[in-house]
């Protein structure tokens, strides 16, 4: 089982073994997120010429000395018993990694998720079906379209005026949870009486 956090990679080293697919979907993860990205493989696909973010691209095959110092790990080459290799070598070095084929040996994996400003959801199958995880991101991105950006940024500013007017925790807890149910409208509405 699989234990969700939320957490805080900007700026952590982040080291992806590996030049294809899988690779380049990981990489662009976590540039979304703000990670320092470094990839060391014996070759890249196309697609990363098109990345616009700083990535330290390394074009070798992988050695131990490539990833001592990252605190992240992605092992993303199509070869089983490398992947392995830097699996067992992180899991011993008190490191996080994800072995792309190999669920039992990573101590994280990466879900399918929306993002939509700070609203973040994401979604995992324990690897039983990418391919599900895939399918339910794609309707909550229906569900929960661009509009929520701006959405919970409104929401977020205007909960910081009611803590900050509201002393009773039980009166603050009632205006914060019935403010889920406005519009965005609505929210606009409010945002500007507190602002003004
Ligand atoms: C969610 C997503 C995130 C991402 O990678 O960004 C992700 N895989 C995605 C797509 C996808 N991956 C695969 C297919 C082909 C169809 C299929 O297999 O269903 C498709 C669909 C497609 O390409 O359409 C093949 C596949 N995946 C894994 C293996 C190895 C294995 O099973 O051992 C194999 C090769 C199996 C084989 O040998 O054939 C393993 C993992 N893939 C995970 C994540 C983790 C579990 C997530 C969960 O719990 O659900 C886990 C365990 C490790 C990890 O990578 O973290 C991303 C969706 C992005 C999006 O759309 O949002
Ligand atoms: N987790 C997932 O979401 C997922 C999805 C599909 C496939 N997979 C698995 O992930 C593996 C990788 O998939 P892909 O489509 O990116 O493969 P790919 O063949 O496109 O890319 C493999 C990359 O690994 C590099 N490489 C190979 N040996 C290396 C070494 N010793 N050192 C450094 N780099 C090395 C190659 O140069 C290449 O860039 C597949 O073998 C498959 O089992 C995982």
């Amino acid at each position: 089982m699989f234990y969700p956090i939320n957490f805080k990679i900007e700026d952590v080293k982040v080291t992806i073994i590996g030049g294809g697919k899988v690779a380049y979907r990981k990489c662009k993860n976590f540039l979304d997120f703000g990670a320092l990205v470094k990839i060391i493989s014996t070759d890249f696909i196309d697609e990363f010429n098109d990345i616009n973010e700083k990535v330290e691209f390394i074009k070798n095959s992988y050695k131990e000395i490539y990833i001592k110092d990252s605190y992240i790990v992605v092992a993303a080459t199509n070869n089983k018993k490398i992947n392995e290799e830097i699996g067992i070598y992180c899991r011993n070095n008190g490191k996080l990694v994800n072995v792309v084929d190999n669920i039992d040996i990573s101590n994280f994996t990466v879900p399918s998720y929306v993002k939509r400003g700070d609203l973040l959801i994401s979604v995992s199958t324990g690897g039983k079906s990418p391919s599900l995880s895939s399918k339910i991101k794609k309707e909550l991105e229906d569900k929960y379209d661009d509009s929520y950006e701006e959405y919970i940024e409104l929401l977020g500013n205007i909960r910081n005026e009611i803590i900050k007017k509201y002393e009773n925790i039980s009166e603050r807890k009632k205006l914060l949870n019935g403010l889920v149910n406005l519009s965005l409208e609505e929210l606009k509405e409010i945002s500007l009486n507190y602002f003004k």
